[in-house]
Order: C-alpha cells, then sequence, then structure tokens
C-alpha cells in the first residue's frame, strides 16, 4: 500500500486486526472477484445507480473555448455525485464479510447521502458522523440521510468540520471492529483504503475512455477534475495514466489565498498538493496542511467537499512524479464558474466540480493570458462533473447576493 513514500498503514494496533481483515477481503472479492462480487457491484451500479454515465459534449463551452470540451456526468449518478460508486462497493462488500453495521464520516454531505442510500439499498443500519458546521452548511443533504434511514451523529470537537468526522468515525470503527466496517469517503486512510476507494471509483474512466473514442476516434489531450481527498479524481484517471499523451490536472481549493497564516494555523484553502507538506494524516503519509510543529492547519474552501487539509497519497504521488498536474482556483472563480456553467449549458454543478470549470476558464477563456497552460488541455478536454449543485444553492446564492 505504497505510492513512492507515501501510503501505509499509520494506525493505533487496536485497529490493526480490522485492517488486516479488510485488505483480506478487498484482495479476495474486488482483486480477484471472489463469489462474483464484482460483477454484483457493476450490476447494482447499473441498475441501482444508472450507469453509465453520459460523456456529453458541451457545445457552449467547446464554442467559448475553441476546442472540443466533453463532461463526463457523475451528476447524473443516483444521488447526485459520484460518491454512490465508492459507497455502494464499500457496503456490498461489507455484506460480503458479513459485518452487520455500516459508519463513515462526511463532509459536503455526499458521501453521507450515497452511504446511507447504499445501506436502505442493502438492509444494512448505517450512522454517519459530520460536523456541526457542515450539517449547518448542507441541510439538504442531511435531510437526505435521514430520509434513507440512517442517523446522523453531530460531531461538535474542533471546528466540526470534516478532519473531526473522519477522526470521530476512526474511533468508533476501533471500538466496534467485530461488526462495524468504516465506508471512508475518499481515497484517503491505511492501506488499503485508498487503493480500494479507486478501484470503486475507476468506473469513471473506463466508461470515459470507451466512450471518447467511440465519440473521437481517440484518447482525449486531458482529464480535468477537481481534488478534495482525490476520489473522483483518481477515478477520473485511474485508466488513462497509462496514456502518456493524455494530461491531467487535479484542481483543488485556492480558498481565499494561498497565502497560510503559520501562527494562526489557518490555511484559508485546501491546496494540499500545491502547497502542503509530507506528514501523516488519518492513517496515511501524504501531502497535507500543517504549520512548522506538524499541527494539522485548519483549510478553507467555498465547497465543503473540497475543504480537506490533506489528499489521498496515490494523487500526491503522481503529483511528484509529474504524472498530474496540480492546479487551483479560488473561491471566487469557483462561484463565477458555477453560475456560468449552469447559464451556458443548463447544469448546476456542484461547488467542488464547478472549480475543475474555474480551471478551464482561467486558461482557455476570452480572458486568459496566451500561456502554454491553454495548450496543455489540447483540442480534447473531458471535464469531470463530479457532483449536482443542488445541495449548494442556498450558500450560493448568499455568496452570490451578498458578496
Ligand atoms: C460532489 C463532490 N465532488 C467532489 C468532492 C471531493 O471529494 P473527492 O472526489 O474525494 O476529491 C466531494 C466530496 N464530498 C465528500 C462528502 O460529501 O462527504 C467530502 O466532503 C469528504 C468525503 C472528503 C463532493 O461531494
Amino acid at each position: 500500500g505504497k505510492f513512492g513514500d507515501y501510503g501505509g498503514q499509520y494506525v493505533p494496533e487496536a485497529l490493526m486486526p480490522a485492517i488486516e481483515e479488510l485488505n483480506d477481503a478487498y484482495e479476495r472479492y474486488v482483486l480477484d472477484n471472489e463469489d462474483g462480487f464484482m460483477d454484483d457491484f457493476r450490476a447494482r451500479l447499473r441498475d441501482f445507480g444508472g450507469r453509465p454515465t453520459p460523456l456529453q459534449r458541451a457545445d457552449r463551452l467547446s464554442e467559448r473555448y475553441d476546442r472540443e470540451v466533453y463532461l463526463k456526468r457523475e451528476d447524473l449518478l443516483h444521488g447526485g455525485a459520484h460518491k454512490l460508486n465508492n459507497a455502494l462497493g464499500q457496503v456490498l462488500l461489507a455484506k460480503y464479510m458479513g459485518k452487520e453495521r455500516i459508519i463513515a464520516e462526511t463532509g459536503a454531505g455526499q458521501h453521507g447521502t450515497a452511504t446511507a442510500m447504499a445501506c436502505a439499498h442493502l438492509d444494512m443500519p448505517c450512522e454517519i458522523y459530520m460536523g456541526e458546521r457542515d450539517i449547518n452548511r448542507q441541510r439538504p443533504n442531511v435531510f437526505r440521510m435521514k430520509l434513507n434511514g440512517s442517523e446522523v451523529n453531530p460531531v461538535t470537537v474542533g471546528r466540526g468540520t470534516l478532519k473531526e468526522a473522519i477522526s470521530e468515525t476512526m474511533r468508533d470503527w476501533a471500538t466496534n471492529v467485530e461488526d462495524t466496517h468504516y465506508v471512508i469517503g475518499s481515497v484517503v486512510g491505511p492501506h488499503p483504503f485508498p487503493s480500494m476507494v479507486r478501484d470503486f471509483q475507476s468506473v469513471i474512466s473506463e466508461e470515459a475512455r470507451t466512450q471518447a473514442r467511440e465519440k473521437l476516434g481517440r484518447l482525449p489531450d486531458a482529464v480535468v477534475a477537481c481534488a478534495g481527498g482525490g476520489s473522483n479524481t483518481m477515478g477520473a484517471f485511474a485508466e488513462f495514466v497509462d496514456d502518456e499523451e493524455t494530461a491531467l490536472y487535479a484542481v483543488e481549493a485556492g480558498g481565499s489565498t494561498l497565502e497560510v497564516d503559520e501562527e494562526a494555523g489557518v490555511a484559508p484553502n485546501s491546496a494540499s498538493l500545491t502547497t502542503g507538506t509530507e506528514g501523516i494524516l488519518h492513517g496515511a503519509r501524504t501531502r497535507l496542511l500543517q504549520d512548522r510543529d506538524g499541527q494539522i492547519m485548519e483549510s478553507h474552501s467555498v465547497s465543503s467537499g473540497l475543504d480537506y487539509a490533506g489528499v489521498g497519497p496515490e494523487l500526491a504521488h503522481l503529483v511528484d512524479t509529474g504524472r498530474v498536474t496540480a492546479v487551483n482556483v479560488d473561491d471566487d472563480e469557483a462561484l463565477t464558474a458555477f453560475h456560468r456553467l449552469s447559464q451556458m449549458e443548463g447544469i448546476i454543478p456542484a461547488l467542488e466540480s464547478a472549480h475543475a470549470f474555474g480551471y478551464l476558464e482561467s486558461v482557455a477563456g476570452p480572458d486568459a493570458p496566451d500561456s502554454e497552460e491553454a495548450d496543455g488541455l489540447g483540442e480534447y478536454v473531458v471535464v469531470n462533473v463530479s457532483g449536482r449543485g443542488d445541495k449548494d444553492l442556498e450558500s450560493a446564492i448568499e455568496e452570490t447576493y451578498e458578496r
């Protein structure tokens, strides 16, 4: 479970039996398709999830950016985000392992919602840990989790956001490993989580690669995806990593500024790939926002889903080796992109996904400087629409009309 010097299993001894049991199940069911697990998983993604999602040409953006812009529509997956790919895979795996209880963390609430839906679909009791702050800014998703029959446990320690929610969930798991599976929400955590979540999300690039060849007779010149923990990112990239001719761009949250206030221990962004340093978070060595004493800093983003101080170890490694280019756009560019996609293409994206469109505008838009970055995107770009923006309407209205 190593990606260069990132990854690993930095967990308390008490968690090792659960980690080893999970790794054994991952190898048997996911990698070796024991008992037809992966066939069952794909059939449910199709019939319950609604896959495959379209790879749709964005006519207005293609005109604006003078190139072929295609959208991978994970916003059309059941539940409204890519999160179901991973949640369904992990809840199904827990069932095959004989577990009786599911717990999960969530920030934007999309992962929590996806886990709650998967648990209702597979008749598994479910508890979601969610930061108090996030509960208040993602109310529609909190209601959906409850409607799907899950309990939502408010996390009030610290800033009450994702970081604390993950720690609380890990604590519950350590206490109840016998009957409980922890459905982690992104390509983070100790091995095998980053690899397993990537494998469940890789259906995105499996489909996109085939669809791209059908529609344009060749591979795309670039794939662009936002990056919080990095799961929609790794899912959109996985099947293209070996195709050197396809550039891969991970777009992080530049928040309000990339400047970091070390004294206050606050990073007004979540650009861990760009400004982070090597450290351990939630069981893995990766890149993260930490001060000079190694204290994890508070991150920020206008979108809950990108508001995370760490990033997946495999994505960090791909950036270090130069296979993935890490870029970022700030809150304002993301909000402007949120409105632009809604008006120009009739798609209201999640604020997280809007960051990917903010990047396209910044390098290929009418006001963009003539830079080689635009050429990096090439003639044929695929942008991952990781989710839809229903959950963000309240905050987008506030930010837009009270800015
Ligand atoms: C629509 C949408 N797009 C992108 C993300 C970023 O998560 P990754 O895909 O794992 O980088 C998210 C992340 N959402 C998580 C959640 O809903 O709980 C997030 O807050 C954490 C699991 C990281 C999202 O909801």
